[in-house]
């Protein structure tokens, strides 16, 4: 059995970029950045008002009250062209370009117009209410990394670059195959007494998703060795990771590992010494990537969140850490010593602190509704007091 952090380790450094595509930029939510994105332009592109009102030169509002003639007007992309004469002034807008020359712009509130004539009386205290041109930005500036995720704010940051398409990570597609005869599709297991819904697959597959993976197709299948090893073979030809749910213990038809065994499994690690999830599984057949999650429905969503989420971030160019990002965050609650394995227990957020929920079983579904938070402890003989510092991770 080897450590969390070995087997963390293992796993991001298994996963690597499996190829890029081009997409347009609208269609690139939520994808991982192959190639950095440069600006194409400066921001601003000229030097802008940030106020409605009057361009003007200090110069002639020096002595108060002033009446400068309006030359004319600056749009937003319709700037003002020319020169502006001696003791005259131009309407501007917010975000349009600030005609050369002037030197601030004084806002309409305090402005009084008369036809084509402005009138100044108080004095423009502090402000320019002027953005230099290429002040956000400069031409060429590296707004994105590569291996960015383009979030929606990072989905500004590309567009405003002037960019149209984006080179991103190829998604790993993603084959789950939930094994164990007593298993049937959600709305199914009312009507048999020794069957119970599929609840793992679902989830796996919206976890990968949230990791920048697809669902290639997710299959059920029985504890039956034949089949699985079709399956098994199907799969791997079909997807670039294989999640293997179940039968990853040591029953007599926990099936997982040998049905991959006639395409030469190799196991990268088998056995984590952590609470829950001790039987997760990691492993490549035929140049595939497979991972093996214990079936117990919290088991393998801790699993998933931790190796499957850090797997995804090396097959997406992405830095493995970026999954286990631990903070520290002070204990709602004393604790009892952990044993012989780290625990990732399933907490919440309470006057500033973490607790964990009372029902921490493996096989625990309801809470995980609400359990936005693993909490981290290591191995440990000693109980842990209140307000003692743990590391937690987003679930
Ligand atoms: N003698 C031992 N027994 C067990 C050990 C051990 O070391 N020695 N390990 C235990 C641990 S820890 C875990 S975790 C479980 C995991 O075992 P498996 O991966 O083999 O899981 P299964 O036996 O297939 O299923 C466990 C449990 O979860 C339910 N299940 C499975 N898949 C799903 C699914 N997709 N949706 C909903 N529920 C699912 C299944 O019905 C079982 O109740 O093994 C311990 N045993
Ligand atoms: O390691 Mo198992 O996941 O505790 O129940």
């Amino acid at each position: 059995m080897i450590g969390f952090d070995e087997a963390f380790a293992l796993a991001g450094a298994a996963g690597k970029l499996l190829g890029t595509e081009e997409i347009l930029l609208r269609a690139a939510h939520r994808r991982v950045l192959a190639e950095p994105v440069v600006a194409q332009v400066q921001s601003p592109r000229a030097a802008v008002s940030t106020m409605d009102g009057y361009a003007v030169r200090d110069a002639d509002v020096a002595a108060l009250p002033a009446a400068l003639r309006i030359a004319g007007d600056s749009f937003a992309g319709r700037p003002f062209a020319g020169a502006v004469p001696p003791a005259s002034c131009v309407r501007v807008f917010t975000g349009a370009a600030v005609p050369a020359g002037t030197e601030r712009v004084i806002v309409q509130e305090v402005v009084e117009r008369e036809g084509e004539v402005a009138r100044f009386a108080e004095p423009p205290f502090g402000a320019r209410h002027i953005r230099p041109a290429g002040s956000d930005f400069a031409l060429g500036d590296e707004l994105l990394a590569a291996g960015t995720v383009l979030t929606p704010r990072a989905l500004v940051a590309a567009a405003a670059a002037d960019i149209e398409c984006v080179r991103v990570a190829r998604r790993p597609l993603l084959r789950v195959l939930s094994t164990g005869d007593e298993l049937v599709e959600p709305g199914q297991a009312r009507r048999s007494t020794n069957r119970i819904p599929e609840s793992v697959s679902v989830a796996v597959a919206a976890l990968a998703e949230e990791w920048g993976g697809q669902l290639e197709t997710a299959v059920r299948l029985p504890d039956e060795r034949r089949t699985m090893e079709r399956a098994a073979a199907e799969a791997l030809n079909a997807a670039d990771l294989v999640v293997v749910t179940g039968g990853a213990s040591v029953g007599e038809k926990d099936y997982a590992k040998a049905m991959f065994a006639f395409a030469g499994l190799e196991l990268i690690f088998s056995k984590v010494a952590m609470k829950p999830g001790k039987p997760v599984w990691l492993g490549r057949a035929l140049g595939k990537l497979v991972i093996g999650l214990p079936g117990n429905p919290t088991s393998a969503l801790v699993t998933a969140r931790l190796f499957l989420a850090g797997l995804l971030c090396g097959l997406t160019g992405r830095d493995p850490a970026e999954a286990a990002a631990w903070r520290a965050m002070p204990l709602g609650e004393g604790l009892e010593p952990t044993g012989e394995r780290e625990t990732f227990s399933r907490g919440y957020v309470e006057a500033r602190a973490v607790r964990l929920f009372a029902h921490q079983d493996s096989s625990a579904q309801k809470v995980l509704a609400k359990a936005g938070l693993l909490v981290r402890r290591p191995i440990s003989t000693a109980p842990v007091p209140a307000g003692a510092s743990v590391d937690v991770l987003d679930f």
